[in-house]
């Protein structure tokens, strides 16, 4: 059987890995490209874009409930499931043709259709038999969602967001299982276009989030729109057509759905890689030992990038990841550190979501945090979006900002600023001596950055001084 030659071979074609491709053919390598289906990246086809296509349209739907809060008298909206999957998936099949193109528009001969595992640290056999002899190789395999195996005797009722996107109508009822990112996205988003939600964790969190104070203020908000139960075991049977689901813990209880979504995390894809023929060592996890700057897996000529290797499983990461391992790769040895974002992870729940840097809690030595509640935020009344929790956390000594979590309106947006103030070092009182326009979600932030003035005894600046109640 045929063996190919390259410099750098990346196995994976999602995110990370076209990343990678495009950035070691930049530094001059010859690379290939090796998926097994091209069939689109996960973002695309099973992530981000379909999930954010649904929660557009449960935005529709929840502003005309809300309009009679301004006045504005209308029906309560008719929800019709088949068109709004069908405008899901014809506007998906679009990002899916650009998605296609950009793996058409690579130079001939880098794609290459079939399933890699190692043969050896710079050595791939391909399930057609083909084998690739590679300077250097980078793992993109991306991950899968997992199913606990108690779900496993009510498989037919299961949905992961591998399914949930290709169904043809909206469920009647819904038992979101896992809290996560995934999780809270899509069970807010179903709730609101009508279907019968209830949302189980086994954790005490949910968003996972560490901060208590902005995780309980966000557990009272979307509770408003579906229940939540945490800290929860589950056990799930056939009963009749539906699936019963039982929960016990923190809470005890019994319901039937007629679906269980399955959002329980998703492990990174190794398995199958046959990572002891390539000589890395693995974590407890079974996930190669790689340093977070080169995205190198020890000493090997191998790289790992994206959700492969379940660091920062978020799509920006996943790209910058790439970028760093297939310079490496395509210098290897000459491996540098890559420059690495701060972390950030948004959620797009109504409010918003996102968790920035770090994470501190009261405990935190050399820490202080500021706190501002969106609960009575001006343009957050006019809105009638008056929810919602910031705490910054900051150096006690000057008030720099170390990182964020915050829960409210207009998150999506503003944590992109407090990411890249974090990023440049920026202290609490050098963001309140900036301007802030009036009346804006953003003006809501300056009690929390006051609060950090003061705690960590920093002046604040006499700009701020002059306007103090503008929030
Ligand atoms: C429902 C959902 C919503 C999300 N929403 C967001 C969001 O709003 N914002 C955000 O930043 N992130 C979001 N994410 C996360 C984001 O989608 C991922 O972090 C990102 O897509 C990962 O890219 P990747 O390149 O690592 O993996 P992938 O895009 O999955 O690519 C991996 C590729 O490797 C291939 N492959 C695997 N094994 C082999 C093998 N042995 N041989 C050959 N090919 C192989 C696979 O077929 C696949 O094509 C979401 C994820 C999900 C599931
Ligand atoms: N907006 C975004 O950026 C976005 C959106 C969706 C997903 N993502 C990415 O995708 C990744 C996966 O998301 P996710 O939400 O599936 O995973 P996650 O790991 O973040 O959350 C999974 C949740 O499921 C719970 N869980 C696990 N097993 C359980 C069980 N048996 N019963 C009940 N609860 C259980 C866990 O306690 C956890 O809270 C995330 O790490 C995130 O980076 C990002």
């Amino acid at each position: 059987m045929a063996e190919l030659n390259c410099d750098v071979a990346v196995i994976g074609a999602g995110t990370a890995g076209r990343a990678a491709e495009r950035s070691a053919r930049r530094h001059g390598a010859r690379t290939l490209l090796i998926d097994d289906g091209f069939a689109g990246t996960t973002c695309v086809r099973i992530g981000c874009m379909p999930s954010k296509l649904l929660i557009a349209a449960a935005e529709a739907a929840h502003a005309v409930r809300q309009a009679p809060i301004f006045g504005v008298e209308t029906v309560p909206p008719r929800i019709d499931g088949r068109a709004v999957m069908a405008r899901l998936r014809r506007e998906r099949a679009a990002f899916l043709a650009s998605d296609r193109e950009s793996i058409e528009s690579l130079p001939a001969g880098v794609a290459l259709r079939g399933r890699a595992r190692f043969a050896g640290p710079n050595r791939l056999a391909l399930d057609d038999g083909r084998t690739v002899a590679a300077k250097a190789i980078v793992i993109a395999t991306g991950s899968h969602s997992a199913v606990p195996e108690n779900f496993a005797s009510v498989a037919d009722r299961v949905l992961t967001t591998e399914t949930i996107f290709e169904r043809g109508d909206l469920p009647g009822s819904l038992a979101v299982v896992g809290a996560g990112p995934i999780g809270l996205e899509l069970a807010q988003a179903f709730a609101r276009l009508g279907t019968d939600v209830m949302l189980f964790d086994k954790s005490g969190a949910i968003a996972g989030l560490k901060d208590r104070i902005v995780e309980a203020d966000l557990r009272r908000i979307l509770a408003r729109e579906f229940p939540i139960v945490t800290g929860v075991d589950l056990t799930a049977e056939r009963h009749g057509e539906a699936v019963r689901i039982a929960w016990h813990g923190e809470a005890t209880g019994t319901r039937d759905f007629d679906h269980v979504l399955v959002a329980a995390g998703r492990p990174p894809n190794l398995a199958g890689l046959d990572l002891s023929a390539a000589g890395l060592k693995l974590d407890k996890h079974g996930v190669p030992v790689f340093d977070e700057a080169t995205l190198q897996c020890g000493a090997a000529p191998i790289f790992i990038a994206g959700d492969a290797n379940a660091d920062r499983a978020v799509l920006h990461e996943a790209s910058d990841e790439g970028t760093i391992a297939g310079r490496n790769a395509a210098n290897f040895p000459r491996v540098r550190p890559g420059e690495r974002g701060v972390p950030f992870q948004l959620t797009f729940t109504d409010p918003n979501v996102a968790v920035l840097g770090e994470v501190a809690t009261e405990e935190t030595p050399d820490v202080v945090i500021g706190t501002a509640s969106y609960a009575d935020q001006g343009r957050a009344k006019v809105m009638a979006r008056n929810a919602g929790t910031v705490r910054f956390y900051a150096a006690r000594q000057g008030g720099r900002l170390l990182g964020a979590t915050m829960a409210g309106p207009g998150v999506e947006h503003m944590a992109h600023l407090v990411a890249w103030a974090i990023g440049d070092g920026r202290t609490a009182a050098e963001l309140l001596d900036r301007p802030f326009y009036h009346p804006t979600f953003e003006e809501g932030l300056k009690s929390a950055l006051r609060a950090i003035c003061a705690t960590s005894r920093t002046t604040v600046p006499s700009r701020d001084e002059a306007r103090p109640s503008a929030a």
